[in-house]
Order: C-alpha cells, then structure tokens, then sequence
C-alpha cells in the first residue's frame, strides 16, 4: 500500500530485514545508521534495556538527521532472563541454539520515533517463541551455514530457523526486527502518515 506523509523519514537501522519491512509502507525513506556501543547502557531489566538501545542508536542518527523524523529499533533475545545477543563464534551459536531447544523465550523488539520538535515515542513488542527440541546434528549444520552471526538468538525466523519454530505467540515481524502493524498505528496515531 501507498501512504501520503509530508515527514522526511530516516530509518536509523543498518539491518537490511529492517529496510525491507519498512519499505511495505510505501513511503519514500532513507538509511543513516548509528556508531554507538550498544555495551555501555545499563538498565534493570530487558525492556529498558532494548529500549535504552534503540533510543541510543536513534539519538545518535537524530544529530546527523535534524529536521527529519528518525526510526531507529533494537531486538533482543531474553531466554530465562538472560540476554542471548548475536554469537561470536560457533561455539557461542551452539550453546545459545542448545538453550532454546524445546523451550520458550521472548524476542523484544524497541522501536523509536523521534520528530524533528526533539519529541520521542518508544514501542516495546514481546513475541513468545517455542522452539521444538533440536538434535545436535541440526544444530551444527545450521551453525555451519554461517546464519546465526549477525542474528541476536543466534537463527533467524524468516530464515532456516524456521525449522526449529513449534509456534509463536505475537507479532512475526517483531521476530524479525521490526513490528510493523504496531509501528504503522503509531505512525498514523502521531499524523506521520496519512491514509
Ligand atoms: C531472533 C531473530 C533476530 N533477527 C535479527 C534482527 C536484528 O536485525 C538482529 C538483532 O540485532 P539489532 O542490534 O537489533 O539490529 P542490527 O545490528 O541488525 O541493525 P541496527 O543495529 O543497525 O539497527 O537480529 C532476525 O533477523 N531474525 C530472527 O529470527
């Protein structure tokens, strides 16, 4: 679809799944991505984490960008309160995919919209994601196929880890980076984009 909308709109993402996704809106957009260290925020708990990320990494593109209205998100993988970010190595990806086997986790995804006023609104969506139990063979097969690097989680959804998906609960998009449905109402909600 074709929404109108009078914003220079600037997606604050580096993740080629993110742009693509926007671009179902149909709204003419461009990329600047942040350098920030994503290892310096602290908070309290996973919801104001990824939500401290994402406002860090849409701040950061807000001073390269003014005068624009700035989409920056972050997407974290939280099994049993813990944080399973992108893996390092092999090794890494193997113990992360270990862990989701035959359980469930959250993916959570922050999505930030900073106007060119300097007004800031934050999304955070949750998707439950089960896993059925994976065989090591699989797992290692997966690992060598050098998807999980650039994944938090270590596998991707809209990827061969969708073999390992029993179900989910929420929004699929969410999983992938972006929760599109909730960003759109948003968008609408503040007159970003008009029917
Ligand atoms: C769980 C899961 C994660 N991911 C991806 C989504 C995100 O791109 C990535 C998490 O890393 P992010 O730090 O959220 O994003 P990014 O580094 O790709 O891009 P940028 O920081 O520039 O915005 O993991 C999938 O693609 N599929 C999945 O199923």
């Amino acid at each position: 679809m074709n929404f109108d909308t009078n914003h220079q709109l600037v997606l604050a993402s580096a993740s080629p799944r993110r742009k693509e996704l926007f671009s179902k809106l149909g709204v003419p957009f461009e990329v600047i991505t942040s350098n920030v260290e994503e290892t310096s925020v602290q908070a309290e708990t996973m919801k104001e984490y990824v939500r401290e990320v994402a406002l860090l990494k849409a701040r950061d593109v807000a001073k390269k960008g003014k005068g624009k209205t700035i989409i920056g998100a972050d997407t974290v993988v939280v099994f049993e309160d813990t944080l399973l970010h992108k893996p390092k190595n092999e090794e890494e990806a193997i113990a992360h995919l270990t862990r989701l086997s035959e359980n469930v986790h959250q993916v959570m995804t922050a999505v930030v919209i900073i106007q060119a006023d300097g007004t800031e609104e934050v999304i955070v969506e949750e998707t439950k994601v089960y896993f059925k139990k994976l065989s090591k063979e699989l797992i290692e097969s997966y690992v060598e196929t050098g998807d999980p690097f650039d994944k938090a989680g270590g596998y991707g959804i809209q990827t061969d880890g969708v073999l390992f998906v029993d179900h989910i609960v929420g929004d699929y998009n969410n999983v992938v980076g972006l929760p599109l449905a909730s960003l759109f109402e948003k968008l609408i909600a503040l007159n970003i984009l008009k029917l």
